[in-house]
This record gives C-alpha cells, structure tokens and sequence, in this order.
C-alpha cells in the first residue's frame, strides 16, 4: 500500500478558534442557563455566526462543551434544538458526556492521582515496578497496600503455591483493579528447569550452621521432615552429584559440600551457614565448574509449566515469563502455543535470562521475546558473580536497542527481607538500575515473604523518582544512538516518526507526548527514545494497556478513537484537563497512527502535531 506521512505543526489558538468565540459568548451572558437560553433562541446574530462555524467542528465543539464541566439542562436543551440546523451536534455531545461517564475513558486512579499533584506531568514515575507475591502480601488487603505503594505488576512464581492459591491472588488483583480503579497486570513465572528444595514441612524456613551436616534426598515425606533433611525435586539428584560437589543454595544464600551418597540420600556439611528458604533453588559445582546436567537433558518448558502455562491463560494473565530459556526456539514456541490459545487477548512471553545458554543465544532471544528479565539471583549462581553488573548492564542495553522491555530483578533490597531500611548499598543498586533506564524494577523474598513489603515498594518508588528527577536535571543518561530496527516501509516510518517527536519533545520542553496505538507498537518506539516528558498512550483496549504498563515512561489510557487524530486529540485533551490531569498551556506533541475511514483513501497517514492545550 502506498503510505503517506505528514508532518503537521499547528497551534491551539487556531484549532480553537471557534471555541473562543462559544466561551465568549458565554461570558458575555449571565452564567451557563441564560448562555442556554441565548443558544436556544438562537437570535443572536453574533451566536448565530459561530453556531455556523460550529456545524464545521462538531466534535471540537462537544469535547469542549464536556470539559467545561457537562451540560447544563437548559444547554442540552439548546443544543438539542439546533439539531435540525446543526445536524448531528447533540447527539455527538450525548455520546461524548456517555463516553465519558461511563466507559470511554479510564486510567489507573493511582495514576490519575499522582497526575493531579503540582508538577504531575513531570513527576509521573517512568520507571515501573513488578512485586512477587507469597505469603506476606497476598490477601486484598495486602495487595491493596502495595498497589498504594505503586506496584504495576504483580508476579507469581510457579515454583510456590498451587493452583488454587495463585487463583486466588489473581482473583484479588482484579477485585481490587474493579474496585478502586487500579490497573495491576498479572505476570506468571514458570518453575523452568531448575532443581530446587521441598517446601521445609511448612516451616517458612531453616537455618543451617556452619558444619551442620543436612541431608538432601528425592524421598518423600507424610507429615513434617525429620530433622536436618531437606527434599529435592529432581529424581536424578543422587545420581548426578559427585562426592567433593560443592552445593549452591539460592545462589550462594548457603552452601553445603557433598559428603557421602546412600541410595536416594546425600548426605553433606554445611560450609557456609545461612537461612534456607521453601523452594530455594541449587546448583552443583564440580572442581571450579557449574554442573550443568539437569538443564542440558530436560526441556525449557517441563510439562508441568505447560501445565501451568494452560492455567495462566485460563486465568487470563497478561505475562507469561519463561525461566532458564536456552534460545529463540523456546519463546516462538510458547508464543505460538499462547496466541493459539489466547487469540483474543495477547500475552506478553518474557524470557528471563539467567545462565550461560541465555546468555550465548542472547541477541535472537530479545528479538523473538515479548520482553525480557535480567535474572540476578540464578545468573549469579550460573556465572562469576563478579561478572553480574556488567551483564546487566549489557542486557539492558541491547533491549533498549532491540525495542523491548527489560526487568531487572532480585536482591535489590534483600536486607528489607529482614530490616525495615534498606542498606545504602541496595539503595545504589536501585539507582544503577534506574540510571540505565531499565523498564522495570522487581522485588522477590522482599514482597513475597519479607516483613516489610510494603516499605520495600516505597523505597523502590521513591528512590525511582528521586534517579529519574536527577536524570533529567543533570543529564546525566548518555545518549543512546538507537540503530534502525524496522523491516517494512510503514514500520519503518513509525519509528522515524517516534524519533523525531520524542526529539521534538525534548527540544520544546513539551510536557507530554501522547500516542494513540491499537496494539502498542508506537509507544513502545516511544518508550525507547527514553524522552524527558511522560508519554501518555490512548489505546482502545485493556489488553493493550496493561501490556504497556511494563513499558519505561509509558501511562497507559483506556479511550475510545475517534475518526481522526485531531478529534482524538481534542477529546483525550478534554477529558484530561476535566479529570484536572491536564490544565491550560501544557504543550503535547501527539503521535499517530490510527487512520480514520477519509483517510483510507490516501492510504495510512502518520502524524506529528504540536499542541498546546487551551
Ligand atoms: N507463592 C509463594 N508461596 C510461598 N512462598 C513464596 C511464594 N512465592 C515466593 N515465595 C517465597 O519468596 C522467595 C523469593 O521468591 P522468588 O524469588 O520468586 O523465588 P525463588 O527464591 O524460588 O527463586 C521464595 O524463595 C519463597 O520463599
Ligand atoms: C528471578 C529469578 O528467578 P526465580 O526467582 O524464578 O528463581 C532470579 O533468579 O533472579
């Protein structure tokens, strides 16, 4: 198809023009039923010229008509009358005061609130925040206090829990989004292949001193363990270990040294002491090297995370995250299998990157993915840990260039399991990872079993905020030069005309681009120019919104299109500056590429407008 692309600048006062004149008018009479009376008579000739030019702006007439606060009966009435003269008008006020109030417009309350505050456009957080949730914060209760703390997406880990828990959490999120009006997202994380402990007997966990000597076995227990026994998951596991193995807890939480093996039983010491936690991952290491037996033998995805996998989609989750991913293979699958099953709803596939394989397949793995998670804990335990930052480093990077979201997790705030105040180290950690300008941030033990979780998301929040404010004050972020990543002709033009308005954006000191995407795509090109302004993207469906609620910068709306990108604009302005989430003299810079039914003819029409709401 032939595409044509425009680079519209224009300014409010002449899109306005008309309405001017309306409010005026208004003004001139006394208050809004004699303004009624006067626009029902329609006698005056003054009102009379601009109800002409009206007819030509219909729908501008209406958003502005709404955002001076609804229709007076009196109004509606005058309104009405015209009708036969100004076809079509009242009916579209009708439509727009119904859009409005009942279902064409909504946005995280969270949000909304935050938008409200003095410098709101500015101080909206760009860095988004994932909380696993366990024990210490899954009730509604629980879930309410981190969602006011600013949780975006809730994690599960179905390496914990049954199927009846996680149900129930997720049923809690969505009560609570119907609810107070949140917009939390569902993320699931597969168990993967990895060998990991038993539950502990129900015990929240153990502590394992120094030459204590534990017992790993593949037997299983009615009732509680005997002492110093812990279970493993993996039938092979007496097999597999040598004696002399060194074993790695959590990595590196605690460490045992393999002593003696008798039939399911391997019998070790303890050489580094520590807690050990329900489900807690292990790794072998043999004279210096990881042990990589179990990974290289058993499928990415076990048959029970295809298992859990068919109950997350049954439960209409918005992320699917995949452990231990060994190439690009294992997400085309699992995307493939989800949009089979899923094929009204998408599903985000997010492949965490947590050892060697990963890493080595890393290029193809971002590009098939849906986004991406930088997994520290396993990494850590699969490479030198000396080695760990620089690989984040690089890893969020090459998603920032390959235009996907990227997570960075675990231990961030690790003392916060325990302490009420992070320590300064985590505190700089935090902040390395929000000065790279990764998407994401994510709590594990901190949320899911810690005894602060909600100081944890405070201090996540809180410290965001304070990078991304000195972010901006001080440029510190280099400049990432993007390379070109589209194939065809529209991609193409969409990310040059997401670059040039982020660019547009910066140069103006604009206070927000908007977007209006169907599926995304445009905001997260958006997202990737990293500009100074949030970026508020308009998308017809939840769905989408919740998908974009991983993207860095991105505040997600709910909004009915309309035919062009000027109504669009005019009443996603309207409807902000009503909510008191917008206010006069704020300068946007709005991306397009929703083309309307006239502008089929001239094919897809993409655009850049600059405007300064009135
Ligand atoms: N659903 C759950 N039920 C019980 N405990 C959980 C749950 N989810 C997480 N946890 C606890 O939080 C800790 C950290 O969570 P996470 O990082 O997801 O798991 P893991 O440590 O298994 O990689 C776990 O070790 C476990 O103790
Ligand atoms: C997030 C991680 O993986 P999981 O908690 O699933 O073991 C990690 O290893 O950092």
């Amino acid at each position: 198809m032939k595409m044509a692309s425009t680079l519209r600048v224009y300014n409010a006062g002449w899109l306005f023009r008309g309405i001017d004149a309306f409010a005026l008018a208004d003004r001139g009479g006394k208050g809004n039923s004699s303004f009624g009376e006067r626009r029902c008579n329609l006698g005056n000739s003054k009102l009379r010229r601009h109800a002409s030019a009206l007819s030509h702006t219909r729908e501008r007439t209406a958003a502005l008509v709404v955002e001076c606060g609804g229709l007076a009966p009196t109004v509606r009435n005058a309104i009405e009358t015209g009708k036969e003269k100004h076809t079509g008008l009242g009916e579209e006020v009708s439509r727009l005061e119904r859009t409005m109030a009942e279902r064409g417009f909504e946005v995280d309350t969270r949000v909304e609130n935050e938008l409200k505050t003095v410098g709101g456009f500015r101080n909206a957080r760009r860095t988004k925040l994932v909380a696993t949730i366990g024990p210490a914060c899954c009730s509604y209760e629980q879930l309410d206090e981190l969602a006011s703390s600013g949780i975006n997406i809730a994690r599960l880990n179905m390496c914990h829990g049954t199927h009846e828990w996680h149900r129930q959490v997720i049923e809690n999120c969505r009560r609570l989004n119907a609810a107070k009006g949140y917009g939390i997202a569902v993320m699931i994380d597969t168990e993967g292949s990895e060998i990991h402990m038993g539950d502990l007997g129900g015990a929240s966990s153990a502590r394992a001193e120094d030459g204590e000597e534990w017992c790993f076995t593949v037997r299983k227990f009615n009732g509680p363990l005997p002492a110093y026994t812990l279970q493993v998951n993996y039938e092979g596991f007496a097999e597999d270990v040598q004696v002399g193995d060194e074993l790695v807890v959590d990595g590196g939480m605690v460490r045992f040294e393999v002593l003696e093996k008798v039939g399911p039983d391997v019998q070790c010491k303890c050489t580094d002491p520590g807690i050990l936690l329900p489900c807690a991952n292990l790794n072998l290491w043999r004279d210096g090297f990881l042990v990589r037996k179990k990974n290289v033998t058993l499928p990415t995805i076990s048959s029970k995370d295809w298992v859990d996998i068919d109950f997350s989609i049954s439960e209409g989750v918005d992320f699917i995250a995949v452990s231990f991913v060994k190439s690009p293979e294992d997400i085309k699958h699992l995307k493939s299998y989800v949009s089979a099953r899923s094929p009204d709803r998408s599903i985000g596939v997010i492949a965490k990157v947590e050892d060697g394989d990963s890493l080595r397949n890393l290029d193809g793995i971002i590009r098939v993915s849906d986004g991406v998670m930088v997994a520290r804990g396993n990494l850590g335990a699969h490479i030198p840990l000396e080695q760990v930052p620089s690989v984040q480093e690089a890893i969020v990077d090459a998603c920032r260039k390959l235009n996907k979201p990227v997570i960075v997790a675990s231990q961030l705030l690790e003392s916060m399991v325990e302490y009420p105040t992070p320590t300064r180290a985590e505190v700089a950690d935090i902040s390395n990872a929000v000065r790279q300008q990764a998407d994401a941030l994510m709590l594990s033990g901190e949320s899911a079993m810690g005894l602060h979780p909600k100081k944890a998301v405070e201090v996540l929040r809180i410290v965001s905020l304070r990078m991304e404010q000195w972010g901006r004050e001080e440029t510190h972020h280099d400049k990432v030069s993007l390379p070109e990543i589209s194939q065809s002709d529209t991609a193409r033009t969409s990310e040059q005309i997401c670059n040039v308005a982020a660019q547009i954006a910066n140069k103006l000191g604009a206070d927000a681009i908007f977007v209006y995407t169907r599926r995304g795509y445009m905001a997260s090109l958006l997202s990737r120019n990293r500009p100074d302004c949030p970026i508020f993207a308009f998308t017809e469906s939840t769905n989408v919104t919740r998908r974009m609620d991983l993207l860095w910068g991105i505040v997600p709306f709910k909004f009915d299109f309309r035919k062009d990108l000027e109504s669009n604009l005019l009443q996603s302005s309207a409807l902000l500056k009503a909510r008191g989430m917008a206010s006069s003299g704020n300068l946007v810079v709005a991306v397009s590429d929703v083309s309307s039914s006239s502008q089929s003819e001239i094919g897809i029409l993409q655009s850049i407008q600059v405007h300064v709401l009135s």
